[in-house]
């Protein structure tokens, strides 16, 4: 965090500082996920950010295309220096993608890193993907930097169905050797980011071929260009996919194969190998191994999606307390907007979400541990639930972080269109996340597989696994009872995602019944399978939300534990009334309870009021991290807008030349 001296802080800002009746740095610790988590990221925004702060001397977006992809591989390198040399010193190979050290990245680009994926998936897939051996080779060239390396498995014709990609491996026993080809113009890997003109090398997911059987999608590391030239080797044709909606300087790139051979020892073969005579042995004890990756990616981004909203809530939070508009009773002065209910209603829940998101994040992460150690002894018997249960807070999360990054927009008004507020940016990346590494839907799906298995194995009176274990007693199918208290309507909304579980289980059955087949059943039934498996996402968030505040809190100040629980307490609620129709078909709940409940919704909107800057300064983003003019710490929005104005490439001159060659000519009638 910024703070300049106090003189400097807008009047408004600084009232409401005094009116924060919680211990901010408390929340901070619960946030980071300890004290040490907390320290430790302000130690390494330290160092990182000194070097930050003079990294751009005109802002990135008043560059044009080129200029900004040049400047984001500088500041990349500049970047990946002090990572190598200087933040990984204090934190330990282990803090790879790590949220604190994912924080720094935030202060050199605005947009994205050519090399976000180097660190965020070819450095994962090699531990992930390869034998000790190959890791020995791979691993410290890649941490070197001495090779940059891109995922490319999407092709223009499939990302979501990898079965179909149409990419090729074809083994030469001959010459001990793998030949990549793109048979068709659909099978050109397209959006792999930094793969465009970054990138010297890259993990290529094709169908294998050998002894002339396909044996399905598999993970090949494939040298592109040359270390030294950088042109790309006979055989590759490779380039940028065109301008998109955000991650402009990703470099997101396309690649064709043309008969090109890499050695077989590039196959990752830590799930499965070629022997030299072409032998094909199947290592892993689980089918889906190979998507290890983005199951460790989807994890991440649980907690990618709550930092991003939490930097939109900071930013309109801020902005909503300096902010003055309209005058409610006459004669009396214009109110901060943020005393506004209908604004506290738009803004509280992202706060609430942010946290909700971030404490389920740390909890699945810890998920992801212990399956990850299990797998390691040879029992991938978690392995189900852990794909259900990242498939589904993915797609929420992301999905729910890029609606409220949007109504934050909204709250802004008309500053918040202005890209230095930084919210167009934010939107357009937290947008992406929705699609990338599993579309929505398709991830809800492979959710909703895993529930109706479950729900089959409760109606049996089978034993469940922990995330579905409340289906056993929903297997009696009798509305619940309601109840406001937290327990209650966490109760309701699992009796919700039963119901909805229930009844795609019914209707499957149904139609199969009467001759329709299992294939067609299921797609006949995919909005509801949608629907359901959204109800058990969310009832699973309400769950561990609540269970890690309660945790967190145990050892907390009185004041800290009310206000945690507060914001808890409104994600709850804000839920509940957001699928009434769904409480009153699965549970007891009546109109009154109803009213009660929007009663209480409106009075925990007036108890965060006071605390409402407080909690996003526990955030503790740094103005570096934030680049908004209207959610800096001091809050001096106006001035901010009008400096970054000026800053404008149109502003350089009085006249432009456009003038003379268009507009005059055009009034002589001269054009
Ligand atoms: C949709 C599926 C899951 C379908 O796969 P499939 O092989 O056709 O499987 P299916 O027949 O539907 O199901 C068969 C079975 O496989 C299971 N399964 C599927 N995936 C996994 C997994 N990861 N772990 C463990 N199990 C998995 C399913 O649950 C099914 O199990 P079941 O038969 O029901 O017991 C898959 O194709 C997929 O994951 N598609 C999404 C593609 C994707 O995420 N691409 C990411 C590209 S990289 C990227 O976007 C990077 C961006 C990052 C950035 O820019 O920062
Ligand atoms: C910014 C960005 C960066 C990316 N980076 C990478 C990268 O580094 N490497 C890489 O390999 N890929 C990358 N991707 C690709 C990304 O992973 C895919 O775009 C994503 O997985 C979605 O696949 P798709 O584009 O094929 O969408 P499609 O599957 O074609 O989806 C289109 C629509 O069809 C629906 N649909 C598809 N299948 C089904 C189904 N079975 N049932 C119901 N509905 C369905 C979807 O819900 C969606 O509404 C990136 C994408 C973006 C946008």
């Amino acid at each position: 965090m910024t703070k300049g001296t106090q003189a400097d802080v807008n009047p408004d800002l600084k009232k409401e500082r005094l009116k924060c009746n919680f211990n901010i740095q408390e929340v901070t610790f619960i946030i980071d996920g300890g004290k040490d988590k907390t320290l430790q990221r302000k130690k390494i925004e330290d160092v990182a950010l000194n070097i930050a702060a003079s990294i751009d001397e005109v802002p990135e977006e008043c560059l044009n295309l080129k200029e900004r992809y040049d400047n984001a591989v500088r500041k990349s390198c500049v970047y990946s220096n002090i990572v190598k040399n200087e933040l990984l010193e204090i934190t330990g190979l282990e803090a790879l993608g790590s949220p604190g050290l994912r924080r720094t990245a935030d202060a050199f680009f605005k947009d994205v890193s050519p090399f976000m994926l180097h660190l965020g998936m070819f450095v994962p897939t090699i531990i992930g993907q390869c034998t000790p051996e190959q890791q020995a080779h791979w691993l410290p060239k890649a941490l070197e930097m001495q090779i940059i390396g891109a995922y490319a498995q999407t092709e223009l014709g499939h990302g979501t169905f990898i079965r179909g990609l149409e990419t090729t491996a074809t083994y030469d026993p001959a010459t001990e050797e793998f030949v990549l080809h793109s048979p068709t113009l659909t099978s050109t890997k397209w959006w792999a980011g930094g793969l465009g003109n970054t990138a010297n090398h890259c993990i290529v997911v094709a169908q294998l071929y050998t002894k002339g059987q396909c044996h399905g999608t598999h993970p090949f590391i494939v040298p592109i260009r040359d270390l030294d030239t950088h042109e790309p080797f006979p055989g590759v044709k490779v380039g940028d996919v065109g301008i998109r909606m955000g991650f402009n300087t990703a470099d997101n790139g396309f690649l064709r194969f043309n008969q090109y051979r890499i050695p077989r020892e590039n196959m990752m073969m830590k799930n499965a190998k070629v022997m030299k005579d072409g032998t094909y042995v199947k290592v892993a004890r689980h089918e889906k191994l190979t998507y290890g990756t983005m199951v460790f990616v989807r994890v991440t981004l649980v907690m990618e999606a709550a930092f991003n909203l939490a930097k939109a809530a900071t930013i309109a939070v801020r902005y909503s307390a300096v902010r003055r508009q309209s005058q409610p009773k006459p004669g009396e002065p214009e109110p901060q907007i943020l005393d506004y209910p209908t604004q506290q209603h738009k803004l509280f829940i992202c706060i609430a979400t942010a946290h909700a998101l971030q404490l389920t994040g740390l909890w699945l992460w810890r998920t992801f541990e212990a399956v990850l150690a299990d797998m390691r002894k040879g029992d991938t018997d978690s392995l189900p639930e852990l794909h259900a249960l990242s498939s589904c807070l993915k797609a929420v999360s992301t999905s729910d972080s890029a609606a409220l990054i949007e109504q934050c927009r909204f709250a802004c008004g008309g500053h918040g269109y202005m890209l230095s507020s930084n919210l167009p940016l934010l939107y357009s990346f937290v947008t992406a996340t929705r699609t990338y590494e599993g579309d929505y839907t398709v991830l809800l799906l492979q959710t909703a597989r895993f529930l109706v298995k479950a729900w089959e194995q409760a109606e049996s009176g089978k034993v469940l696994t922990p995330t579905v274990a409340y289906l056993a007693c929903a297997a009696a199918k009798e509305k619940v009872v309601w109840s406001d208290s937290v327990d209650g309507m966490i109760r309701s909304f699992q009796a919700v995602a039963a119901g909805k579980i229930a009844a795609c289980a019914e209707n499957i059955k149904r139609l199969t019944k009467t001759g329709t087949s299992l294939e067609d059943a299921w797609q006949l039934s995919t909005v509801r399978l949608v629907a359901a498996s959204e109800a058990h996402c969310r009832a699973m968030i309400c769950q561990a939300y609540w269970h890690e505040v309660t945790r967190l809190t145990a050892s907390c100040s009185a004041s800290v534990k009310i206000v945690m629980e507060q914001l808890a307490t409104l994600y709850l609620v804000y839920w509940a009334l957001e699928t009434t129709g769904d409480l009153l078909r699965y549970s007891t709940i009546c109109e009154s309870e109803l009213n009660k409940l929007q009663l209480k919704y409106e009075e925990l909107l007036a108890l965060i009021r006071p605390n409402a800057v407080g909690l996003v300064d526990a955030f503790d983003f740094r103005d570096e991290i934030l680049h908004s003019t209207l959610g800096a710490y001091d809050g001096r929005v106006y001035e901010r807008l009008m400096e970054e104005a000026l800053k404008s490439p149109l502003n350089e001159t009085s006249v432009q030349s456009s003038f003379h060659k268009y507009i005059r000519p055009l009034a002589k009638g001269k054009l």
